[in-house]
């Protein structure tokens, strides 16, 4: 069992105020009450909130927000909400608990991005062990079969220095398509492999120990170190930040060390979803967020958009924003029940739950298209 959350959230809030002087307090609710901003660290959840006060092409349904809410009841306690099914539901997930399992996990986040194809039926594949795979899953097929082969893709000391032909070897596809982005994963993967080196021991877990069990301080750590992780952007004047991949490897090491030893981050409840391409599409697909005619004209145009862009900032920053309104709906309604369900419902698992919902919905969700962004933050 996790000690309790108050030690670590007190230890970073005079963090923030010790970097700022004085932190700007954003009260969202009877239990959550964030520090603002540090220097340059704005929380997501803040951000997210600010851009659905202001959007002007995407809507959040309230309706849809008390119906998804109500449709998830009944799921919580299933494997697929759970911390559990990261592992039991994703073979090429690591399945140890493991220093190495760690930095598998460092090297899968550092090169989490951008692995849509401009043609469904033309992409990026992988097989591995007789399975063909695609999107992310082609990543960490790619991973693993560089494992396999005697190749030490999760040691810094072997990607600090790899070579772009040898990047372009480890991720080879098997079709005629690329893995999207192959020279920015080279630059990232020299960048973010001598930073681990020289600062860390070459080790993640390092900065996992660092943390001292908590998820805000090893957000903290990776955006101040590692410079391809800070998603950020401006919107209506202001500075505001998704941190997708950022978040997303606090959560796969909160997973892979499932929830325990130094990975028993008793404050994950304050991260948010991952603002990918992908749970979008399936909020818009379950009716709780809408976007104005003519957005959806041009995302149905197949537009590129640009990390930043109004609207694709209103995508990503509304999409945090209501799944952070159905968590508090789903723990209204176990309330109700006389249950505090804090402990197993948050925004880590219902985005892990959301995402495997679309990837086998994908069908289901053609009508409804992603948008389009070349981009190495998601
Ligand atoms: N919000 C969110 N975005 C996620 C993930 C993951 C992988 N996590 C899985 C692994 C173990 C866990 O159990 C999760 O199931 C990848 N992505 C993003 O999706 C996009 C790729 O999509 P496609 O082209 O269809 O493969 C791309 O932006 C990638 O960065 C997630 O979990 N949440």
């Amino acid at each position: 069992m996790c000690r309790p959350l108050l030690p670590e959230l007190a230890a970073f809030l005079v963090s923030c105020v010790g970097s700022r002087g004085h932190p700007q307090w954003h009260h969202a609710g009877p239990a959550r009450c964030r520090c603002r901003a540090m220097e340059g660290f704005l929380f997501p959840k803040d951000s997210a909130k600010f851009i659905a006060e202001n959007s002007k092409d995407v809507l959040i349904e309230e309706e849809g927000v008390r119906k998804v809410a109500e449709t998830l009841f009944d799921k919580v306690s299933a494997k697929e909400f759970s911390l559990a099914g990261w592992k039991s539901l994703h073979e090429l997930n690591p399945q140890a608990v493991s220093d190495d399992a760690v930095n598998w996990v460092f090297l899968a986040d550092t090169l989490n991005f951008s692995f849509w194809s401009e043609h469904e039926d033309h992409k990026c594949l992988v097989k591995y062990r007789g399975k063909m795979y695609s999107g992310y899953w082609s990543l960490c097929a790619a991973i693993n079969r560089a494992l396999d082969d005697g190749i030490p893709i999760t040691s810094a000391a072997y990607y600090a220095t790899m070579t772009l032909e040898q990047v372009r070897h480890v991720f080879r596809s098997d079709t005629d398509v690329p893995m999207p982005l192959i020279e920015e994963r080279h630059r990232i993967l020299n960048e973010t492999g001598t930073i681990l080196l020289e600062k860390f021991g070459g080790s993640f877990v390092s900065c996992v120990k660092m943390s001292e069990k908590s998820a805000l301080k090893l957000l903290r750590i990776i955006i101040e170190n590692f410079p391809s992780y800070r998603d950020e952007a401006t919107f209506k004047g202001k500075k505001v930040a998704f941190y997708k991949r950022a978040q997303i490897l606090v959560a796969d090491t909160w997973s892979v060390l499932e929830g325990k030893g130094d990975g028993c981050f008793s404050d994950i409840s304050n991260l948010t979803i991952f603002a990918d391409y992908r749970i979008p599409q399936v909020l818009v697909h379950l009716g709780v967020m809408k976007y104005s005619n003519e957005l959806m004209k041009k995302l149905h145009e197949g537009v590129m958009f640009q990390t930043g862009d109004q609207q694709e900032v209103e995508i990503r920053g509304c999409s945090i924003w209501c799944c952070e309104l159905i968590c508090d709906h789903l723990l209204q309604l176990y309330k109700k029940k006389g249950q505090n369900m804090r402990e197993r419902i948050n925004s880590v698992l219902l985005d892990y739950y959301l995402w495997d919902y679309a990837r086998d919905h994908r069908e289901d969700m053609k009508e409804i298209p992603i948008h389009r962004v070349r981009c190495i933050y998601y």
